[in-house]
């Protein structure tokens, strides 16, 4: 029988080599061919994506235009941006691809706000890598020019980071789960959703980027998903990753992943808030599994693939 999953795409879904508009439609189109194989066996499809090169890079374009006259705009309104343009980008990629495949499905992006606590630590901490990556000395002239700070992004460069607080609940999460009952393929909580917090008159946006996978964790839980796939560059985790003994990770329980978190295993602003958010999905659907493993693995994962598969309980069952 078909399930519900909810696929979370990483930034090699988005973007590769080439950062223009055309390349990142090419990607999409690479990205959409490997997500209908899912559609093919069945299942309900519920895509989210992130945003964290993007709104960099529209946050960088903005601070060299800006003027009195063409006032730069807030966080909130480019992530707002980012959402609209990669969930265009990707209702085309999706649709050619399903017509193509000769299927009958149509696809809707939802513009998506999530809720935030507005004192949410995270606010006076930020660790949300975006945008593009930094020597050590770029990102030192970078941070005493404009007092942004800078990190060292998992052994790849330093990048700005950003205020992520977490995904409180979802505002459209009853239209989004209308449209996938009724047969549509959704595309929404792009780049982590718009973050607001509640208000008298309804929401305000507040300026931060929600990670994208605790966002789809979120998302995953409000519309009752059985499966959650975070699709990133590994078809599975590893404990000493890149190391000799590395080990790679199949069926796995969330008391197992929380004593690897407490060892560091999982380099944070990477694979960590993968971990965190596929236990914590697995915790608020007891019976749902996490799935996190490769787009290019998709096809297979209900086949035999091989995939890191976390779900309440123990022992774990095959996906
Ligand atoms: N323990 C680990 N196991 C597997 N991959 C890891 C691990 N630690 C870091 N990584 C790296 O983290 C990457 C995923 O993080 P990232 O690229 O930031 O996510 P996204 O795909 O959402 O953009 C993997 O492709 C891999 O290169
Ligand atoms: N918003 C977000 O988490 O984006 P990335 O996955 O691209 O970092």
């Amino acid at each position: 029988m078909g399930k519900r999953i909810v696929v979370a795409l990483g930034g090699n879904a988005i973007l590769n080599e080439d950062p223009s508009t055309q390349g990142q439609i090419e990607a999409l189109r690479h990205t959409s061919k490997q997500l209908i194989e899912l559609i093919k066996q069945g299942h309900q499809l519920i895509i989210s994506h992130g945003n964290g090169p993007q709104v960099g890079n529209l946050l960088l374009q903005q601070s060299i235009a800006q003027s009195e006259k063409n006032p730069a705009l807030p966080l909130d309104t480019c992530v707002a941006m980012t959402q609209g343009s990669i969930g265009y980008w990707l209702q085309n990629t999706m649709n050619e691809a399903i017509a193509e495949a000769g299927l009958n499905q149509q696809v809707a992006s939802i513009v998506t706000q999530v809720v935030v606590d507005e004192n949410d630590p995270a606010f006076s901490n930020p660790t949300k890598p975006i945008g593009p990556f930094f020597t050590q000395e770029e990102a030192e002239k970078l941070s005493s020019e404009t007092g942004e700070a800078y990190v060292e992004d998992s052994g790849r460069g330093y990048r700005k980071v950003v205020p992520s607080p977490k995904p409180q609940t979802i505002v459209e999460y009853p239209i989004i789960k209308t449209l996938i009952e009724n047969g549509y393929v959704t595309v929404s909580a792009g780049g982590g959703g718009i973050p607001v917090k509640k208000v008298a008159h309804g929401y305000e946006g507040v300026e931060a980027v929600i990670d994208k996978d605790f966002a789809s964790a979120n998302l995953a839980n409000l519309v009752e998903a059985d499966y959650l796939f975070l699709l990133t560059g590994v078809d599975n985790v590893y404990v000493n990753y890149n190391k000799p003994n590395q080990e790679k990770l199949e069926d796995v329980t969330i008391d197992q992943l929380q004593a690897w978190i407490a060892e560091d295993q999982f380099a944070p602003g990477s694979m960590l808030p993968k971990v965190q958010a596929a236990i914590a999905f697995a915790e608020s659907r007891p019976g749902s599994k996490a799935v996190i493993t490769s787009l290019e693995n998709i096809g297979a994962i209900f086949d035999g693939g091989s995939a890191t598969v976390v779900m309440a309980g123990n022992p774990v069952q095959a996906v």
